[in-house]
């Protein structure tokens, strides 16, 4: 995850229509010093959970396919979760690899019980293929055993998804940089961590390395409080629901400006309070804030990634 770290920063370095708020970043640091918001894993009550290899296999099928909702004002991440869940309560093969290959995208929608197309189901469909051949190929079918052979390191599980699943691949070039941004590979570590409380599949020795996961919502929610700042060509293009092309500029600053943000309000509150605070709880407050406020407005992307 360094290389999340450092090419977000390089970002923010040289960004032309996002700007780092260096004082909202004090304000919220200085606000939320005394007591950090927990927030609960699963506070929707919408995951499947039953503490052993079947969780983590639903936990990877649902990263695989976790993005791109927005298209469909129906749609939300909710959905995706809770019918995956339904789904395998009422037959525990549906995530087999076997099957993964050959959902079709008929197939996925019934799965999911959701009455019309899904936003990229191609790109959903073709994803779930991919997980289901390379699961089968290197990790005897099982994303359980992938997370075992990483020795307790989200870092690894991180990098080893990356080399061997190319739909978790989130980088880009920016000015010329490779920019890394990880979201869906991040957030599958972050999950098994919050889902099996940092116990059995979900211990990693390095959590702490997780970013934040730059999806359309954190984004949103940082310029909400004041973190972050739009040119005034990009906050009217957002505000009238322009879409924004993938690997543009000003989308791959929304991102890693995000997550460089938030590393600078880490630090900041370890050297106010000597508390030490993950990203990823931090990513779980602000998605939170997000996510519970219906007039928020976030930026519009066509992307497999997010
Ligand atoms: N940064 C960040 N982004 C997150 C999540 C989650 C869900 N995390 C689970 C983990 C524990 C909790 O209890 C949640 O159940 C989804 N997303 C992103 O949001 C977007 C969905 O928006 P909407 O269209 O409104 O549904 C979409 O890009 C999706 O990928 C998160 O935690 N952090």
């Amino acid at each position: 995850m360094e290389e999340v770290r450092a090419s977000s920063a390089w970002v923010a370095g040289h960004s032309s229509h996002v700007t780092v708020d260096s004082s909202g970043i004090e304000k919220v640091a200085e606000s939320i010093k005394d007591s950090i918001p927990k927030v609960e894993w699963d506070y929707e009550g919408i995951h499947y959970f039953d503490n052993g290899p079947l969780t983590v296999q639903y936990l990877f099928v649902l990263d695989a396919l976790n993005f791109c909702f927005w298209p469909d004002k129906d749609l939300s991440y909710d959905h995706l979760a809770s019918g995956l869940k339904a789904a395998l309560q009422n037959d525990k093969s549906v995530f087999d690899v076997d099957r993964l290959q050959k959902y079709t995208g008929r197939e996925l929608r019934e799965l999911l019980k959701w009455p019309k197309p899904l936003p990229l189901e191609d790109e959903r469909v073709r994803l779930m293929h991919e997980i289901g051949l390379e699961l089968e190929r290197s990790f005897e079918g099982k994303a359980s055993n992938m997370v075992e052979s990483c020795g307790k390191s989200a870092a690894k599980l991180v990098a080893l998804i990356a080399r061997h699943f190319p739909g978790f691949r989130d980088h880009t070039v920016y000015k010329g940089h490779q920019v890394f941004l990880y979201k869906r590979a991040q957030i599958f570590a972050a999950d098994l961590w919050g889902a099996f409380k940092g116990q059995n599949y979900g211990e990693f020795d390095d959590i702490g390395s997780v970013t934040i996961f730059a999806d359309y919502i954190v984004p949103a929610v940082l310029q909400q409080l004041g973190v972050l700042r739009y040119s005034s060509a990009l906050a009217s293009s957002i505000e009238s629901n322009c879409e924004l092309g993938s690997g543009s500029e000003e989308e791959v600053e929304l991102r890693a400006c995000s997550i460089y943000a938030v590393e600078k309000m880490r630090d900041l509150i370890r050297k106010k309070s000597g508390k030490q605070v993950l990203s990823v709880e931090l990513d779980l407050w602000l998605w939170s804030l997000g996510v519970q406020c219906p007039s928020l407005h976030h930026h519009r992307t066509l992307s497999i990634y997010y």
